[in-house]
């Protein structure tokens, strides 16, 4: 048993709440979740040693069955138009009936640390029903050092029991499925999902509610800092490129998904990456590969081979393929989590129409157009042979994870920027040569070279020009990038289809920024994309 196993372990769930007649194992590390976990039948090793777990029916978030707690507490500071509510009294019937569950089972505890900044950090404990939901946490969050394990308080609990179903009628419920966030008490209670994501999504959630109040922003994007000590942080929607393009052997890896922007600078919230792997290549993304080929890496949803070595580009169990790792398996990631202010902000979008330009220069104000707007877009299902992308529009570029009104998060970006003078860019790491369908994925090396000129500081003496549609500056030239690429509609083989799915885009940017408009000013409205008479 390792060190921390020693401590009474019951004590551990006691305190919460809890009690079993199983076994209750503390702070295991990845040895001895690996053992139990394939002990129990939940995972398989790969040839290379990682350990890979398959999750049924849930592959992804669910975010319609996740729920908030409304009591007089959070009832004034949850933006209710977003977030599904339940009662205290449902949500006490869950608790119960979680208990209950959980009564005869082994549960698995890990005691850790959502924030790496020491005066905002959120200790959280969380019990699994999983081995190999304990080693993905563990390696997701931050792990405390011995000494601080010993005066471990854990503020938030999570409890993760796949096997639970909920019950509508009782417990306000919308399926079986249920994320029930109490933001008072700080109890998550996740049941009818194995989809491991949930729980670090879970404290996120948490954190994006607590740190506003400390005049702190929360934010749903990777980071990292160059040689000069200039941090970065990349906004987006998931798969829109915020762990791919963070993992950058010239600068340190900071985090790649959910990090806070406080008086002292950029932390990260975590201690591990939560990396897609559909169609990983070891060439395109070396890192990120290195991370699947060793031991205490959870690989989701993965498909093995007969010799069990990973099939990357097997989609069949689910497209959202992913990996979780701790930060330090990525070469030159930082020890500490945090870095100073950033000097970039980079929004980052999967144009799927592909009518935004591989990266463009923004005001301030059009960086606030934009991340009130939390645009990106989806590649419709195959299955369907439908080709039409659908656009979708997330505010601050995480919308199910936001409890709090977009203006509270909005001030506190403008804020920020502008008291540290933040050069802002919108990236498309969409497509390129038409839509989805026609044209194709931006190359990764095009996106890398352009966010390298953006970040050494390079691009800013460049020659701009003005996007006719969206308003923003251009570059007509990168030094080592094709100009062509540049240009979205020259890459068009057809302009006057470009010019049609230019004007439905800016549409639907107009049709969904209707909500924000009372709660923003002239400035920002100002910055809203207009539809021109088409050059040419
Ligand atoms: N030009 C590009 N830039 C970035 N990623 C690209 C590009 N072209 C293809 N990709 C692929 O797109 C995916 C980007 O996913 P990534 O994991 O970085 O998203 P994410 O923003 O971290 O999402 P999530 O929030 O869900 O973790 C990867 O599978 C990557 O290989
Ligand atoms: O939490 C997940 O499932 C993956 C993720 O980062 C996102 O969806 O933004
Ligand atoms: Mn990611």
């Amino acid at each position: 048993m390792s060190e921390a196993g020693k401590r009474n372990p019951d004590c551990a769930i006691d305190a919460i709440g809890l009690k079993t007649t199983g076994a209750v194992r503390y702070n295991f590390g990845a040895a001895e979740l690996y053992e139990e976990a394939i002990r129990r039948g939940e995972a398989k090793l790969t040839a290379q040693g990682a350990l890979v777990a398959e999750t049924g029916q849930h592959t992804g978030r669910s975010p319609k069955d996740k729920f908030i707690v409304r009591d007089d507490n959070t009832g004034p500071h949850v933006w209710w138009d977003n977030n599904k509510a339940i009662s205290p009294a449902e949500f006490e019937a869950l608790h119960a009936d979680f208990r209950a569950h959980a009564k005869a089972k082994d549960l698995y505890v890990q005691d850790l640390v959502g924030g790496a900044d020491a005066e905002l950090q959120l200790p959280v404990r969380v019990v699994t029903e999983f081995a190999w939901h304990s080693l993905f946490i563990r390696n997701l969050l931050i792990r405390p050092q011995a000494a601080e394990l010993e005066r471990f308080v854990p503020e938030m609990t999570i409890i993760d029991l796949p096997s639970f179903r909920a019950d509508p009628a009782r417990h306000g419920t919308r399926t079986e499925t249920v994320i029930a966030v109490d933001l008072t008490r700080k109890i998550v209670l996740i049941g009818g999902t194995s989809y491991a994501g949930e729980m670090k999504k879970s404290v996120f959630t948490m954190l994006n509610y607590l740190l506003p109040e400390k005049g702190v922003m929360p934010m749903h994007c990777s980071a990292n800092e160059g040689p000069a000590g200039d941090a970065a942080v990349f906004f987006g929607l998931s798969g829109t490129g915020k762990t791919t393009l963070s993992a950058d052997p010239s600068r340190t890896l900071i985090g790649d998904d959910e990090h806070g922007w406080g008086p002292q600078g950029v932390f990260n919230f975590e201690g591990g990456c939560y990396a897609k792997t559909i169609r990983l290549s070891a060439e395109a993304e070396p890192e990120i590969f290195a991370t699947t080929q060793r031991f205490g890496t959870v690989l989701e949803n993965v498909v093995l081979n007969a010799g069990r070595v990973p099939d990357f580009d097997d989609g069949s169990l689910t497209e959202n393929t992913r990996c979780a790792y701790p930060l330090d398996y990525i070469p030159n990631a930082s020890r500490t989590g945090r870095a100073g202010h950033p000097k970039n902000i980079i929004m980052l979008t999967a144009d799927a129409f592909g009518v935004m330009p591989p990266i463009a220069r923004l005001t301030p104000a059009q960086a606030m157009y934009h991340f009130l707007s939390g645009y990106t877009a989806k590649v419709a299902g195959t299955e369907k042979g439908v080709t039409e992308p659908e656009a979708t529009f997330s505010t601050c570029f995480g919308a199910p994870f936001m409890p709090r009104h977009p203006s509270e998060y909005g001030k506190l970006l403008r804020e920020l920027i502008a008291g540290h003078g933040v050069d802002c860019w919108l990236v498309n790491t969409g497509w390129t040569g038409g839509a989805y369908g026609t044209g194709r994925r931006m190359p990764i090396k095009v996106t890398r070279a352009l966010l390298g000129a953006a970040l050494d500081g390079s691009l800013n003496a460049a020659e701009f020009r003005t996007d006719a549609n969206f308003g923003f500056e251009v570059p007509v030239a990168v030094p080592g990038v094709d100009g062509a690429i540049l240009d979205p509609r020259s890459t068009w083989a057809d302009k006057a289809a470009y010019d049609r799915q230019a004007a439905k885009l800016v549409g639907m940017f107009a049709v969904n920024f209707e909500k924000f408009e009372k709660h923003v000013d002239a400035t920002i409205l100002g910055a809203a994309p207009h539809l021109q008479e088409a050059a040419e």
